[in-house]
């Protein structure tokens, strides 16, 4: 079943499975809000308090980080995906394919980042699994630089009871202390900014499949990604970051597991393409 309809001004659309299992899409970010698994309840965490307006990111669901992660680099906080306006380019029974390209950004934000690009998103539903692909081209003359990551925000009912398990073999940039360490075990239930980078074993430039399992009571959710995202960023703002659309407790209900291209950045030569993928599913 595909459904379009109208959420807090920007179009949304859905799919469901015969299972029961669903998701639902919003164009403003071309962001996933919602996917349940009939068994399973929601598995993603959306604030109460998230709003859908015009350069403002959704707080919730899995925001598109693109062309740049955070502040490392010219661009407003995080890039220009999340804020744009995707637009469908395909759909069946099982999947969405929503698309944003150079020539659906404003005036300002092409003067800005000057490269013409087509990036598409393509989201899978499978019970009890949902995937998200991205997909850049560069269709410039030039070569450009990107940084990127699925921002997904897992939902928990108490993070303090989570376990995030896979990260062994990582380094650690601690954005919050701004040090780079060998890996610790990581403690939920705090203020945590990790960006966790995989190091390839010396003299091989390939990066392993990373395989990760988050753990809280009742439920186990099993996370990969492709080799082209070789970061996985680790992200809770804890009870004191005052975030406006995050009230009172809010900040227990998730993590975010984020799978990320950030320490090198992708380097697109006119004419190539990048894909990078992340993949949840709920262990029965
Ligand atoms: O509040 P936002 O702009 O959505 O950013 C939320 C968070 O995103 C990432 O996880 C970064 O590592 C954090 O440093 C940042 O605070």
């Amino acid at each position: 079943m595909n459904l379009s309809s109208l959420f807090g001004g920007a179009t949304e659309y859905a799919l469901e499975l015969p299972t029961g299992d669903r998701v639902r899409v919003s164009a403003h970010g071309g962001q996933v809000l919602h996917w349940s698994v009939d068994d399973g309840g929601e598995l993603l965490y959306l604030s109460p308090d998230a709003v859908i307006a015009e350069g403002q990111a959704i707080r919730g669901g899995i925001p598109v980080c693109w062309p740049q992660f955070n502040l490392r680099g010219p661009l407003p906080k995080h890039g220009f995906a999340r804020n744009a306006l995707w637009r469908l380019h395909g759909q069946d029974e099982t999947s969405l394919l929503l698309e944003l390209t150079s020539e659906d950004l404003t005036d300002e934000q092409r003067a800005a980042w000057p490269h013409a690009f087509q990036l598409r998103q393509k989201i899978d539903l499978a019970p009890g699994q949902l995937t998200v692909t991205l997909d850049v081209s560069n269709l410039g003359q030039t070569p450009f630089d990107f940084t990127t990551a699925l921002h997904t925000y897992l939902r928990v009912a108490d993070v303090a009871q989570a376990q995030l398990g896979g990260l062994e073999r990582t380094t650690v940039w601690d954005t919050q202390s701004q040090t780079r360490r060998a890996f610790q075990p990581l403690r939920l239930g705090a203020a945590v900014d990790r960006l966790h980078h995989v190091a390839p074993p010396a003299g091989d430039d390939t990066f392993a499949e990373l395989q990760l399992t988050l753990t809280t009571p009742g439920r186990t959710l099993t996370l990969r990604q492709s080799d082209t995202l070789p970061d996985v960023v680790v992200w809770n703002p804890g009870p004191d970051a005052g975030i406006v659309d995050l009230p009172g407790d809010e900040w227990r209900r998730f993590v975010c597991v984020e799978a990320a291209a950030v320490e090198r950045p992708v380097t697109l030569a006119p004419g190539a393409e990048w894909i990078g993928w992340q993949a949840m599913t709920l262990q029965r």
